[in-house]
């Protein structure tokens, strides 16, 4: 049986992440952490003998600076692209912007969590007026205004994910190209909840690290036929450990 190859990498940190900010849909780019990260990840992909066929990210420039350097660095630049909003960070409403540190002393332990990690509890919904909304961004203009978010859920972003999966990512898949998706902390939650069937609860307690590839491998009905694995396990680790203390600090 052959099977299909699916490579999924979370953006390096971002300015944001550097600074403990909600960022969501706010267009921040890479720190120089983050630009490490990324040239580690396509190192990593070089080293694996991965050779993605197809990139897809959201609109957001830290996932299409992540690629760049990713694919640079695994000799890989040439390959076809696709971007996409569905694949964009969770929108976290009217958070964006806020000091994690100070949101978890002002609300408590219990409402950070929720609004985090929750499955179905979006955060309040940002105002169009909100110097970070993206209401006015040009790169939505092409999107109809119903289906742009103020607030979204966990459960929010796999409706909006899942189209996109099914008409675009799983066709290449299933045409036999390896793909790799370049996205978001909690996109690709949503994405990794989906393909391992994990339970809306213990969805709470997974993280994924900034900058160190996944991979998939599916069979024909999209299946992953093992456990998928990081190709940096121990960073991996570490990583997913510190995104779970983050506003702790
Ligand atoms: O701020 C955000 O947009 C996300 C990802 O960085 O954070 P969190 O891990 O708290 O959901």
């Amino acid at each position: 049986m052959s099977t299909h190859k699916l490579i999924l990498v979370r953006h390096g940190q971002s300015d944001w992440n550097e600074k403990n900010l909600f960022t969501g849909w706010v267009d921040v780019k890479l720190s120089e952490v983050g630009i490490k990260e990324a040239t580690r990840a396509g190192e990593l992909l070089k080293e694996s003998g991965l050779k993605p066929d197809i990139l897809y990210t959201s609109k957001l420039s830290r996932a299409i600076q992540t690629a760049n350097i990713a694919l640079d660095n695994a000799d890989r630049l040439f390959i076809d692209v696709k971007r996409n909003w569905r694949l964009n960070e969770r929108h976290y409403g009217a958070l964006q912007g806020k000091d994690k540190a100070q949101t978890l002393a002002q609300y408590g332990k219990e409402q950070f969590m929720t609004w985090r990690r929750s499955f179905d509890v979006p955060p309040p919904p940002i105002a169009d007026d909100s110097e970070f909304s993206q209401a006015h961004d040009e790169r939505y203009k092409d999107v109809p205004k119903e289906d742009l978010p103020k607030t979204e859920s966990l459960e929010l972003v796999i409706k909006r994910l899942l189209p996109y999966w099914q008409s675009d990512i799983s066709k290449d898949l299933l045409a036999g190209k390896t793909v790799i998706v370049v996205a978001h902390g909690n996109s690709l939650r949503a994405l990794v909840k989906h393909l391992d069937n994990i339970s809306d609860e213990d969805i709470a307690g997974l993280n994924i690290p900034t900058g160190i590839p996944l991979v998939y491998e599916l069979d024909d009905n999209l299946k992953p036929v093992k456990k998928a694995e990081y190709l940096d396990p121990e960073a991996a680790e570490a990583g997913a450990a510190a995104v779970a203390a983050q506003g702790s600090k």
